[in-house]
């Protein structure tokens, strides 16, 4: 399949940005029963890669990422930035370090110049102006014209406006950047566009991405490196190309559509 970026082989000991090790949720259900929603979850991302879990629906992909920028925290297990245990760090600290983009972007009143301020208005720091160098080095990076900037964003349509969100990502500088279903709302051609694009971002600025899909296109499109993620736990992990071609686990045969392996019942 054709990408802009050609995938190299991933040496998994270098550039470790983000590692979570032992992670499982545990929710109390209204009955008082309790439901294992990951468990004992290891994966590593590294700078200038894109590291995906992809699996099924329900499989835990968005309550894992969720972790990584604290909109929730694990009942067990650890994760670390760059070497710092995140639960060490308050959350606006670690969000100015981990951006994320998700499937519906959301879109601020006003224009798509306003709504790349909006982060920077938030923190109380000097918003970057229309031609400022770092505006424009992530217009470039996402790909956005300069004449979308006047534009009222919430009349962009859903592909502009994933690219806006991705540019508004862009802006703060972060190690990190999660993606979650980034273009499960778009069509196929939109969609093949923006995985270029995120091929380019993350080799550019040799960013770490963490990417959730259950968009199996998308993954061996754009990954370096990939986790299977079946009912809460890691069932297979490795190279999209090996693991496409010959999975080992049933759970990934299954999901491929691959025929099970005799005398696997
Ligand atoms: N806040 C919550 N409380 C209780 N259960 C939850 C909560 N959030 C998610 N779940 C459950 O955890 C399981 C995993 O959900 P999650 O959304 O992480 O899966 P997913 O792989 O991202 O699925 P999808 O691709 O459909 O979004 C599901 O069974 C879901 O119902």
């Amino acid at each position: 399949m054709a990408t802009a970026i050609p995938l190299k082989r991933t040496d998994r000991r270098a550039n470790v940005m983000l590692r979570l090790e032992g992670i499982g949720i545990v929710r109390r259900e209204t009955d008082g029963t309790e439901r294992r929603i990951l468990d004992d979850v290891h994966c590593y991302a590294h700078s200038a890669q894109i590291t995906t879990i992809v699996g099924p629906s329900g499989g835990g992909k968005s309550s894992l990422i969720r972790l990584i920028n604290r909109l929730d925290d694990p009942t067990s297990g650890t994760i670390r930035l760059n070497g710092t245990d995140i639960s060490q760090l308050d959350p606006l600290e670690l969000r100015g370090q981990v951006a994320m983009a998700q499937q519906k972007p959301f879109m601020f009143e006003g224009t798509v110049l306003d709504n790349l301020q909006r982060p920077f208005n938030y923190r109380k720091q000097t918003p970057p102006q229309a031609d400022t160098p770092d505006l424009l080095h992530s217009l470039e990076l996402a790909r956005i014209p300069v004449t979308l900037l006047k534009r009222d964003a919430r009349t962009l349509s859903l592909g502009e406006q994933q690219r806006v969100a991705l540019c508004r990502a862009l802006l703060t500088k972060p190690v990190l950047l999660l993606l979650d279903e980034p273009t499960s709302a778009l069509d196929r051609p939109t969609a093949d566009h923006l995985a270029t694009t995120f091929r380019e971002i993350c080799h550019r600025e040799r960013l770490a991405i963490m990417l959730v899909t259950h968009d199996l296109r998308l993954a061996e499109q754009v990954s370096d490196y990939l986790y299977y993620l079946e009912e809460g736990r890691i069932r297979e992990e490795g190279e999209p190309a090996e693991l496409f071609s010959t999975p080992r686990s049933e759970e990934l045969r299954r999901f491929l559509g691959k025929p099970e392996r005799e005398g696997s019942h």
